[in-house]
């Protein structure tokens, strides 16, 4: 279970989240939405590790993020990481030299499902199979949490189809959580368990997606568009 406490980042006069407070439920698929700059990043990273809060608690299963929880925490930033002259196999090695929990048998099944080669060059290879190929590194650690900026950013539709496959097939539902920020909320909405809407850095509304929709009536892009109605998203 992840906990915010009145969590507040700033960089220099930029507040990207205002004391955010709020209780991330284990095992489940939860998203991470909101406009450009409302903060959805930042707290992704702050939960890894990567950006301290300048006030507030963050509490993941009881530990402040540390080298204990990133054993367990399986990041995928939005920003293309990967090293352009390795090739897949040699990013994968490096990836596992670093987590206990890398699984070779899924790493292998991952790579035929994703159509994606060991011998591929990253910086040869296009947008969308580096898209493929920063997922098939975070799907291959056996992580109790995965965090996903962005995986469908600027990704053709049949290669968002096949992201989201491949969340859906590796996922193992109770026993992982995953959060996942995207603008890409249609492709999404049947994924979703949980939603954690973000408007200027404040939770704006969040809950369960299917009770949500019941009260409202509405699909989670409608409600979307409620909450958003005076920006643009
Ligand atoms: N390293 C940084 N230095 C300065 N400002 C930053 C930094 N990181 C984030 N910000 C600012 O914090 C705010 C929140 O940014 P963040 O990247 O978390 O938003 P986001 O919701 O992920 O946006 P997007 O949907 O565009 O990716 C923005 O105003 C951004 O400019």
């Amino acid at each position: 279970m992840i906990e915010l406490k009145a969590v507040t980042k700033t960089f220099g006069s930029t507040t990207a989240l205002d004391s955010i407070s709020t209780t991330i439920p284990e095992g489940k698929i939860i998203g991470v939405l909101g406009p450009n700059g409302s903060g959805k990043s930042t707290l992704l990273k702050m939960l890894v590790g990567l950006n301290k809060p300048n006030y507030g608690t963050i509490l993941i299963d009881g530990k402040k993020p540390s080298m204990d929880t990133k054993n367990f925490i399986s990041y995928l930033p939005e920003i293309d990481y990967l090293y352009p002259w390795m090739t897949i196999q040699q990013a994968a090695d490096f990836v596992k030299s670093f987590y206990e929990d890398w699984d070779e048998n899924k790493y292998n099944e991952l790579m035929k499902f994703l159509e994606l080669q060991p011998s591929m060059v990253i910086k040869k290879i296009s947008r969308g199979m580096r898209a493929k190929a920063k997922l098939l590194l975070s799907f291959s650690r056996n992580a109790k949490l995965i965090l996903l900026d962005e995986p469908l950013s600027g990704i053709d539709v049949l290669t968002r189809d096949k992201i989201i496959e491949t969340i859906i097939h590796d996922y193992r539902a109770g026993d992982q959580t995953i959060l996942i920020t995207t603008h890409e909320i249609r492709e999404v909405e049947g994924i979703l368990d949980e939603v954690i809407f973000i408007r200027q850095g404040q939770v704006a509304l969040e809950g369960n997606v299917e009770e949500l929709r019941c009260q409202r009536q509405a699909s989670l892009v409608e409600i979307m568009k409620e909450v958003y109605s005076h920006e643009t998203i």
